[in-house]
């Protein structure tokens, strides 16, 4: 054997011991919290009063929660070690153990002492002499990877234990599975400063095709979870992407990192209730995304509170007719809007108001009926003139207004003037509603692209329409009021309990993060068991403490405003390419789309290396991007000598020919076909099973936006250029999703933007 194998093997052997030793503690740990889980389950079989069920609830999902981080690392719990000039190493993981004497063993990856794991440079090695990657398979150390920065610093035996091939590499080569990732070996430098970045602030992550933003954001997800778990707990982290099927496609990450806790969503879900999944015309896509949809909205708001047609209200009831005169209805109308409060609730204000007019009107009209005089009597008394209206007191038109209220005559006219809105209500209206819309539509912006039959599906550029009106419309939620005031009394007593529970219970001194006040909230009046996720997800006023938006680019303006309305803090991670705008509503400008909310508290950060598409295929999406953005420069590709991108002139029946030979080629990996938005229906039906695990997946540009493939065929290139004004996005898309093989086919004549892959 070779000194060098030898040094291999002595190497594999040490680090064997070391990585047993942890899963070892980890073993250990997973024990102690299922046993205490099993033992609380055990005693709360007991529980009959609200503080011992409160205990039981607190201490489970506790041990629970902290079960579910155990077992999420158990795959590749330790991946790294650093060693200084010193001659002091120290191991990183996917979480900190400690051993018997409580002295720290593995670095969670997150904590400030793993960070020269990621940072350290050839140029800039922050102290460190090695770092080492740690392969493992199951619990097994099959491989090594160091990099040295200071061969001065080491002896002639550490020298020796030299392994080759960078970790990264090794990584990016990987098939891939239809699902991200963790990338929590081998963040990059540039990567890590975004992960790591502070809380505060909006902080916009710009960066080309396979950049690894998205790996990035989710990292920081888990990092600033990690690191602020006092306030996020309590509010919550958000992340917005483009799709269901990209959510579907990152939504492992997470989890891997042992964080169950994020809300994950799409603009078109982002109001309870509603899932929008339709897209619709540019132009239409545009105007909706367009601000001043916020003003068209108000306006259809205040265009629902109306006044009589004529001269007066008028009721009729029981034969005799109320009439209040129209001024009177003017004048309750503007004194029920100068309190700004939302329609729903300025409603009660306008309500109360008109019915003691009504009540007034009543006494007039009964006033009227009876004529006095013509009555047979010699009573003085009976006879003199009546004055009901004036004889009523704020008692007497408070019965008669309860008693008017439950009259549907009454009912009916009230609901003409100030009807309880709903949003969908008033935004379906609205947009089936040509003379309105023509009517109220701000000066300039194209209402006709709006129209359309009632009853049409739900857009995703509808979703910001509905929660602009819902902001406006309110709800009446006195009830709640009462509800949530009752629900604060136990609230109080709940939190000072579980305060005590997490002290009882070590939980408090083991570190576990969670705090008394999340946990008494967390079992208030929703039920038990509701984590704050959960309650966060099904709450449209939800103020969360961090949203990180992915594929931002693409948010219309409207859809900022409602995705600002979750983060009154305005904490914010925004990763995108301006390169890659599909959408005709999209971003040009991060200043343009951020800056009205905050201001200079905006940051970016740039990444320039792509980890996905290797430099033959970016040379091909290079010339695209040259043509259709020539203000962006494309990333530079980690990665070279891959298979030779092609193209291929064939018509699509003959695609599974095709694309069979391409799945040999990449063997166990997926293949992505992309195809204009107009044509995925005909060559979907050519590939019968396409979700995301299977090895073929048929996809139009705008649903592989975020997503990779080993191997992706693009159909019909002239199409997808043709099919909006940003068809040369598009294209650009779709020729960045191979990690190693591109294949256009196309049945005219290649695009001469493509004549690199001529044939
Ligand atoms: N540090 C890393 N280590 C290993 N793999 C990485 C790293 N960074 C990125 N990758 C991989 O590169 C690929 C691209 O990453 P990601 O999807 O996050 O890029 P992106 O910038 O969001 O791309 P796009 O703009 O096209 O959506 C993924 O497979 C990701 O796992």
């Amino acid at each position: 054997m070779s000194n060098r194998q030898d040094g291999l093997a002595e190497a594999l052997d040490s680090e064997q011991r070391a990585v047993t030793w942890f899963y070892g503690l980890l073993d250990a740990a997973r024990e102690r919290t299922e046993r205490s889980l099993r033992q609380v389950y055990a005693g709360g079989a007991t529980a009959t009063s609200r503080q011992a069920r409160v205990e039981r609830e607190v201490t489970a999902s506790e041990r629970a929660r902290r079960l579910a981080q155990l077992n999420a690392v158990e795959r590749g719990l330790c991946f790294g070690r650093i060693d200084d000039a010193t001659g002091a190493s120290m191991y990183v993981g996917r979480i900190g153990l400690r051993d018997d004497r409580h002295e720290s063993v593995l670095i969670d990856w997150r904590a400030p002492a793993a960070r020269p794991f990621y940072v350290a440079t050839a140029t800039d090695p922050g102290g460190l002499v090695r770092r080492r990657h740690l392969h493992l398979k199951d619990r097994q150390v099959v491989g090594i990877d160091d990099e040295v920065f200071d061969l001065e610093g080491m002896s002639e035996g550490e020298r020796r234990t030299l392994v080759g091939e960078a970790a990264l590499l090794a990584a990016l080569r990987r098939g891939r599975t239809g699902r991200m990732g963790d990338v929590v070996a081998t963040i990059q430098t540039e990567q890590d400063r975004v992960i790591r970045a502070s809380l505060q602030g909006a902080l916009v992550v710009q960066g080309g095709p396979g950049t690894g933003k998205t790996v990035a954001a989710l990292h920081r997800a888990a990092y600033l979870l990690y690191t602020h778990r006092d306030t996020l707990e309590r509010r919550g982290v958000l992340v917005v992407g483009p799709n269901p099927m990209f959510l579907r496609y990152i939504s492992q990450v997470l989890p891997a990192l042992g964080e169950t806790q994020v809300v994950m969503t799409t603009v078109g879900e982002m109001f309870p209730g509603v899932r929008a999944a339709a897209t619709e015309a540019p132009a239409t896509e545009a105007v909706k995304g367009d601000l001043r949809m916020a003003e068209l909205v108000a306006a259809a708001v205040r265009d629902r509170q109306r006044l009589p047609d004529g001269a007066e209200l008028t009721v009729e009831l029981d034969g005799l007719r109320l009439r209040v005169p129209r001024e009177t209805c003017l004048r309750l109308r503007e004194r029920a809007r100068v309190v700004r409060l939302p329609h729903n609730m300025a409603r009660k204000l306008y309500v109360t108001e008109l019915l003691k007019e009504l009540a007034r009107a009543e006494a007039r009209a009964l006033e009227e009926s009876l004529h006095i005089d013509e009555l047979d009597v010699d009573d003085p008394e009976l006879t003199e003139p009546l004055d009901l209206e004036g004889d009523l007191d704020e008692l007497d038109l408070e019965l008669a207004s309860t008693r008017l209220w439950g009259e549907p005559a009454v009912r009916r006219a009230v609901d003409e003037l100030w009807p309880e809105l709903t949003p969908r209500r008033l935004v379906a209206e609205l947009l089936a509603d040509p003379e309105t819309l023509r009517a109220l539509a701000p000066e300039g912006l194209a209402w006709q692209e709006l129209v359309r039959p009632a009853g049409a599906p739900w857009t995703v550029g509808d979703v910001p329409l509905l929660d602009e009106a819902a902001e406006l419309l309110g709800e009446d939620d006195s009830a709640r009021r009462v509800a949530a005031r009752r629900a604060g009394e136990e609230q109080a007593e709940s939190e000072l309990y579980a305060r005590e529970v997490l002290t009882v219970t070590g939980v408090a001194e083991q570190g576990v993060f969670e705090r008394a006040d999340v946990l008494a909230e967390r079992h208030a009046d929703d039920g038990p068991g509701l984590t704050t996720a959960d309650r966060a997800a099904a709450d449209r006023t939800w103020a969360y403490g961090h949203v990180i938006v992915d594929e931002a680019q693409e948010l219309s303006p409207m859809a900022w405003r409602m995705v600002m309305r979750r983060v009154p803090a305005r904490s914010l991670t925004v990763v995108g390419d301006l390169a890659q705008t599909g959408s005709a509503a999209g971003a040009r400008s991060w200043g343009e789309v951020l800056d009205p909310y905050v201001g200079g508290r905006r940051r970016e950060e740039r990444l320039l290396v792509n980890y996905r598409t290797p430099a033959e295929i970016m040379r091909v999406a290079a010339d695209v991007l040259r043509a259709y953005a020539p203000d962006e420069e494309p990333p530079v590709s980690v990665r070279e000598g891959g298979a030779e991108p092609r193209a291929v002139r064939m018509p699509v029946q003959e695609l599974p020919g095709l694309v069979a030979r391409e799945l040999e080629e990449i063997g166990e990996g997926r293949l992505g076909v992309v195809t204009p938005d107009g044509r995925h229906a005909e060559v979907a039906r050519l590939f019968p099973r396409g979700d995301l695990d299977a090895p073929v997946v048929v996809l139009t540009v705008t649903q592989v936006k975020g997503l990779e493939f080993d191997a992706v065929v693009v159909v019909d290139p002239a199409g997808i250029l043709a099919q909006s004004e940003k068809g040369g996005q598009d294209l650009y898309v779709a020729v960045t999703r191979a990690t190693r093989r591109l294949t256009v086919t196309y049945e005219g004549d290649l695009p001469p933007v493509l004549s690199r892959l001529a044939p």
